[in-house]
């Protein structure tokens, strides 16, 4: 695999930034309801040995059309893992991570994505604590079979697995993701699988 640098690499992944987009919005039309409930089971298998009861699992809330996660957040938190859903502090700066409560009231940020209200407004004081996950699930474009992950090109989650680099990383995808080939930079890190509603690839 070889690493791009410079035009060759803003090119390649505009490009397959543009292509991704086309080919999960089509996938989300035709199954998306369908797969963010057959995502329970085979997130859950994942994620419960990865983290142990207390634990703190990061997902994130659903924008565009990126598979749902919520149902199988709910599920672990059944489990008794806590959720915590990812805050952007400012653009350049790793993910935040506050606790939320799956049903639990939040608010719409400016890109989309609902975060964490804090506590008392919500009746649960640990609502909306900042707070270092066990794991990080992790939305994306498109995935290749050794982990390669692209993203929307904030470089936030590639700055945040950066700043935490022993926090465990799956991505999380429709299986209608999955491509032969991504560009890849010098700052892109491989997670370390990706669930999908058909069930978790490991990297080769
Ligand atoms: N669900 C979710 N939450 C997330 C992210 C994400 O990718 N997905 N983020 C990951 O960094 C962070 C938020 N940062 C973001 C940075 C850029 C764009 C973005 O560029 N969005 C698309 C528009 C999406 C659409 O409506 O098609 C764009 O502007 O092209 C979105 C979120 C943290 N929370
Ligand atoms: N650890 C880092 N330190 C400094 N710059 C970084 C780091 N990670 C990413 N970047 C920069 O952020 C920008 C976007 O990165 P990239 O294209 O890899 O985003 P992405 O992986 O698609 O998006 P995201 O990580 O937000 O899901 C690039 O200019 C990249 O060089």
């Amino acid at each position: 695999m070889s690493v791009l640098t410079g035009d060759m690499l803003t090119a390649a992944k505009a490009q397959a930034r543009a292509e991704a987009k086309v080919r999960r919005a089509a996938i989300a039309r035709e199954m998306g309801r369908r797969a963010a409930c057959q995502l329970v089971i085979p997130l859950s298998e994942a994620v419960l040995p990865l983290v142990p009861k207390g634990g703190i699992v990061a997902g994130y809330w659903p924008i565009a059309s990126e598979i749902d996660p919520r149902p199988a957040l709910a599920a672990l938190a059944e489990q008794g893992r806590r959720i915590a859903l990812p805050v952007t502090v400012a653009q350049g700066q790793p993910l935040e991570f506050r606790l939320w409560t799956p049903g639990a009231p939040t608010d719409e940020s400016h890109y989309g994505a609902h975060i964490p209200r804090p506590g008392g407004a919500s009746g649960r004081d640990e609502d909306g604590r900042v707070v270092v996950p066990d794991l990080m699930l992790k939305p994306l474009l498109a995935f290749t079979a050794d982990g390669q992950r692209l993203g929307y090109g904030g470089g936030y989650y590639d700055r945040t697995a950066a700043a935490f680099p022993d926090v465990a990383t799956l991505g999380v995808a429709y299986s209608g993701q999955q491509v032969d080939y991504l560009p890849v930079g010098p700052f892109d890190r491989p997670v370390g699988g990706v669930v999908t509603e058909l069930g978790l690839i490991l990297p080769r």
